[in-house]
């Protein structure tokens, strides 16, 4: 008997074999879209340690690529450079343990009020792994992640200073003069007047240095943080924190280290012609030891070929390109300012207010504060409210020795390339021989 079937659009479909087989693919297709979407959504963070992740960031941007890759949850937020603040939340260096209990303890004691979108903020850390997460493949949703304001609130937490890295990992209280990390370190170069420099710095009220030279990065590194923080002087919060160690520019793991510490530190060099620098750290030298070989024979290798000896450090430390370039991996040269070693003798107030600029200082130090010696052949500090200038020690300002001029003129020779090329870094030609 033929069967009858009801009438209408739905009808054919009810008894049609494909039927079923055309709903299973459209819940399949659905369920495909779906999951689409969903992965637009969610970011998979890879494990730091993958080669894959390593090889990715050693290609990026270097200053970027000591971070764990947590970081890559940046790219939520747009532009890595706008994200600084967030950067250093997520380092593991500087989000020790003791700084996140701290920052816990903290939001926890604010009032009711602010509680709800405190935590929420701490949520979010937590689901970017800051918070004991476990660290492997943590997604967060785009719509969970704190946004950049949340990020600045979290900084402006009382007892916390803002903005810049290194006050990530220090937790002084505001108006409380304490030790802080410096925020500006003069890296070298060795004989080219970075005591002055330093001398002429700390007239500035806002100024706070060390005085002996403190050799955490190239020496004492194995000291800690801690150790370094304590030689600096206590500050006040409208004081920079400076501290000068030449040997830094030449000491191959210091940029690395320096980085590790606070990649927004400012960084500022004092250079001058290689040859006469060198002929100041020969003289040094050869004021401690009586035995020492003259210059001329030191410099050259073989006398004959008139081959430089590059292996001698006096020599070595004079290439400066070569040690910047160590530096630039891991700072950019915005952050660096290169002080005339020559016009720091013949106008001291010039380089000086180009360093002011530089530092975000107002522009204290002035003419008024310097006074020519005539006799030293060097300027020195007229301190206001003091009668007497203060000049640098008899050590600075040594009598050189008489050098062949053949030698010099060999050694220009030899540095002439190497300036060249330090010119083309900095920007700035400093025009030596
Ligand atoms: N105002 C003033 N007073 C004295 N000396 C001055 C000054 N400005 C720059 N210089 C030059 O500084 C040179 C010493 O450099 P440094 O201070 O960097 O030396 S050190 O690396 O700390 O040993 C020192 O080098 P020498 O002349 O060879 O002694 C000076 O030329």
């Amino acid at each position: 008997m033929r069967k009858v079937y009801p009438r209408g659009p739905l009808s054919y479909f009810r008894r049609s074999k494909f039927c079923s087989i055309l709903f299973t693919l459209s819940f399949i297709l659905l369920c495909f879209v779906f999951l689409i979407y969903e992965n637009g959504n969610v970011v998979e963070i890879p494990s730091y340690e993958s080669p894959a992740n390593q090889e990715k960031y050693s290609e990026q941007d270097l200053s970027y690529r000591k971070l764990p890759t947590e970081l890559n949850a940046l790219d939520f937020f747009g532009s890595r450079r706008h994200n600084r603040n967030l950067q250093h939340l997520y380092s593991k260096d500087l989000f020790d343990e003791k700084r996140k209990k701290d920052l816990t303890t903290m939001i926890y004691k604010k009032g009711r009020n602010q509680m709800k979108s405190e935590r929420k903020v701490v949520s979010n850390l937590q689901q970017r792994g800051l918070f004991n997460v476990p660290k492997k493949t943590i997604a967060a949703k785009v719509g969970d992640t704190p946004s950049s304001q949340e990020v600045t609130d979290y900084y402006n937490f009382e007892g916390y200073r803002t903005t810049s890295s290194d006050d990530s990992v220090e937790s002084e209280q505001i108006g409380v003069p304490c030790k802080k990390l410096p925020k500006v370190i003069i890296i070298g170069v060795k004989k080219c007047g970075t005591r002055a420099l330093l001398e002429f710095l700390r007239i500035h009220p806002e100024v706070k240095a060390t005085g002996p030279e403190p050799h955490f990065f190239d020496r004492y590194y194995d000291h800690g943080l801690e150790w370094y923080r304590d030689l600096m002087p206590e500050t006040n919060d409208e004081q920079t924190t400076i501290e000068k160690t030449p040997r830094y520019f030449v000491t191959k793991e210091v940029p690395k280290r320096v980085f590790n510490m606070s990649r927004d530190v400012k960084l500022v060099l004092i250079v001058r012609d290689p040859v006469t620098r060198a002929i100041s750290d020969y003289t040094q030298v050869a004021s401690k030891r009586a035995s020492m070989k003259p210059f001329e024979q030191m410099a050259l290798s073989n006398n004959h070929t008139g081959l430089v000896d590059t292996s001698w450090p006096v020599i070595k430390i004079g290439i400066y390109a070569k040690h910047l370039e160590e530096w630039l991996r891991y700072f950019p040269l915005e952050q660096f300012h290169f002080v005339n070693g020559e016009n720091i003798v013949k106008n001291p107030s010039e380089e000086m207010f180009k360093l002011q600029d530089f530092l975000g200082l107002r522009r204290y130090i002035n003419d008024s504060h310097f006074y020519m010696n005539d006799t030293r052949g060097f300027p020195c500090i007229q301190k206001t409210g003091s009668k007497y200038p203060h000049c640098l020690v008899g050590t600075k300002g040594r009598k050189h020795p008489y050098v062949d001029p053949n030698v010099i003129k060999r050694l220009q020779d030899f540095y002439r390339p190497f300036n060249k090329k330090f010119y083309q870094m900095t920007n700035i030609d400093f025009g030596w021989p």
